[in-house]
């Protein structure tokens, strides 16, 4: 159990693991291991008062990462905490920091709390666009890509199979503009030149991504892949993907040959690699508080997303 704790400016604290432990000298979230008996919330409350010295109210679920680490399987169940009595101190020695949301990245902690930080900071919907029937369905693309902007979409994948590479070109060149005024994010899926000329981020397909050896975009431009099984995860974590979308969940209506893995499958591959991971397959935003429980950053979705 940890417990992300913000205060009022909505700085984050940090904990730094003494020496002597595992992991020693990383920074962490406050929290510890339930014992027999215990409920995840008591738990929680006792971890918080022995290590700070504070009275927590324990707030609403945050994620919950399964991890593997060389010697031991954990699963870091994450709460947020906005309420609480006293002020936190090092009561076992351990160093304290304040830590403002966008500076939390520069934070060396545990492989676990990778999708614990980009659960705080990033979005919990990735939408991937159905292309445009003909050309004359262009405009009402946009007026579709915009509709989903102004509905709060931060991070959009545009996938645009069978278009010619100028409509495809004038198409991204038009959505990019309606996404930067939005601060949404987005990324071209298989096109690393039209990317590299935009300025784009890159979303790459499994096939593509097995033959790079190396990020093909520059650090700071977003890189996304999509994958299917445990080396493909680790590949894009390799390559220094940003995040990952990974399924099919459910069975979907675009690839109905494919079943769906299930919630404890994605679960199971999810924790050999600590980066953000969207689960995929006939998921809506109904699913988010349960993909967030199987260590899910949020839901990728065509039909789900798509106003
Ligand atoms: N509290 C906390 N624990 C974390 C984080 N990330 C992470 O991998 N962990 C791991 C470290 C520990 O193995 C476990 C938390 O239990 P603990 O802190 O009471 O464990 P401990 O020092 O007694 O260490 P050990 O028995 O696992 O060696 O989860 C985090 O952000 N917060």
């Amino acid at each position: 159990m940890a417990a992300a704790i913000t205060d009022a400016r909505g700085r984050v604290l940090l904990a730094r693991r003494t020496e002597g432990r595992d992991l020693a000298g990383l920074w962490e979230f406050p929290g510890g291991k339930r014992e027999p008996g215990e409920t995840p919330e008591q738990a929680l409350v006792r971890e918080l008062r022995e290590e700070l010295g504070i009275e927590v109210r324990v707030g609403a679920p945050l994620i919950a990462v399964a991890q593997q680490y060389p010697h031991k399987r954990l699963r870091l169940d994450v709460r947020r905490v906005t309420r609480w009595r006293g002020t936190p101190r090092g009561h076992e020695g351990q160093a304290l920091a304040w830590v403002p949301p966008d500076k939390l990245p520069g934070y060396t902690m545990p492989p676990a709390d990778r999708p614990v930080v980009a659960a705080l900071l990033q979005p919990d919907r990735y939408l991937v666009t159905p292309p445009p029937a003909t050309p004359s369905d262009d405009a009402a693309w946009l007026d579709a890509l915009q509709r989903a902007l102004a509905g709060g979409i931060r991070r959009i994948q545009a996938r645009l199979p069978g278009l010619d590479p100028a409509r495809r070109r004038t198409l991204v060149t038009a959505a990019a503009a309606h996404c930067a005024s939005a601060g949404a994010e987005l990324l071209v899926n298989g096109d690393t030149a039209l990317a590299r000329d935009l300025g784009l981020g890159l979303h790459l397909p499994s096939a593509q991504l097995c033959e790079l050896a190396e990020r093909p975009v520059p650090a700071g431009v977003p890189l996304a892949a999509s994958c299917h099984d445990e080396t493909e995860l680790r590949h894009a974590e390799a390559i220094g993907c940003d995040f990952a979308i990974l399924g099919p969940v459910n069975a979907t209506p675009t690839h109905p040959d494919a079943q769906g893995i299930g919630w404890p499958a994605f679960e199971a591959l999810r924790e050999h690699a600590s980066l953000p991971i969207y689960a995929i397959g006939g998921l809506t935003p109904d699913h988010i508080l349960e993909a967030r429980h199987h260590g899910a950053q949020g839901i990728a979705a065509i039909r789900g997303l798509w106003p």
